[in-house]
């Protein structure tokens, strides 16, 4: 069994950070040899390979050929705030495999509602990307509303914008508009995961504005009364909404390996604001 380093302590989300060419060769041999994937598995977590590692390496090649750029904070040396230009944002929680880092203030109250106020007037019912068609559609797993701005539409959107760039080390150019949404009580988002599904026919013509989506922020604008919690229901994980922090998760690609499935629990009680900016491989334009 090929080994390199100490894969579950390095191992990130990204499967080509730590699998090897040797740990594929090995997986080659020993589907030629008619070991089933079930017992490859198995014999790799306990060899000391990460599980989502293993799981990875035995996805079919093409979904993992290239090393897959993705946003990322810079966390070496384990800064408890990261510098964005114009103000320090806490570091508050990190976890690998899925990538999810939860931030502190990205936003002041005052900003967070500033964005509210400009955002309200223009809010309606949530469509997702109908990725049959590569249309929009309204989605009953989604019962908020909500509107986008268009980058930069305002200074404030400007500034975020900005923010999220250096606090991500992701181009600008390469962020969908914001989008701003509006829960009321028993309004929720069923646990989706954010890239275009690759077998959906609409997804080509969707990926030709800037490729895949690799990474999302959710930013809270506000705290709902109850519920309204962005849970993670495979790590299992719940973030609860305080206005002006935030949570970013990426994947490195569009396949539910990433344990990426997330989604918004109903708010029980109150409002929840949020503002969701979506990171592309490429330029948006
Ligand atoms: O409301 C939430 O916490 C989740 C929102 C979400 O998943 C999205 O906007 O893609
Ligand atoms: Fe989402």
């Amino acid at each position: 069994m090929p080994h390199s380093g100490s894969p579950s302590s390095t191992a990130q989300a990204s499967f080509a950070a730590s699998a090897t060419p040797q740990l594929q060769q090995w997986i080659d041999q020993q589907r030629l040899a008619g070991v089933q994937d079930g017992a490859l598995l198995t014999a790799m977590v306990a060899a000391g390979w990460n599980t989502d590692v293993a799981r990875l390496a035995l996805l079919p090649a093409t979904t993992h050929d290239a090393a897959v750029a993705l946003p990322e904070p810079d966390l070496a040396g384990e800064p408890c705030a990261i510098d964005v230009g114009d103000r320090q944002v806490p570091v508050l929680m990190a976890m690998t495999a899925p990538r999810v880092v939860l931030f502190g203030q990205i936003l002041t109250d005052a900003e967070c509602a500033a964005i509210i106020a400009a955002a309200r007037p223009r809010l309606s019912r949530s469509l997702t990307v109908e990725t049959t068609s590569g249309g929009e559609e309204i989605n009953a797993d989604r019962t908020s509303d909500g509107m986008f701005f268009q980058r930069g539409e305002i200074p404030l959107v400007q500034q975020l914008e900005e923010r999220i760039a250096r606090l991500l080390n992701w181009p600008l150019e390469n962020g969908e508009g914001l989008q701003v949404l509006r829960y009321g009580p028993g309004a929720e988002y069923k646990p989706h995961h954010d890239y275009f599904d690759p077998a959906e026919p609409g997804t080509p013509s969707i990926l030709r504005r800037g490729g895949q989506r690799v990474g999302t922020l959710l930013i809270y604008l506000n705290e709902p009364e109850r519920g309204g919690a962005t849970v993670f229901p495979e790590v299992p994980l719940q973030v609860v909404p305080q206005r002006g922090h935030a949570v970013f998760f990426s994947y490195d690609r569009p396949h539910p390996a990433t344990r990426t499935l997330h989604g918004g629990a109903p708010v029980i009680r109150g409002e929840k604001w949020i503002a969701t900016k979506w990171l592309r491989q490429g330029r948006f334009d």
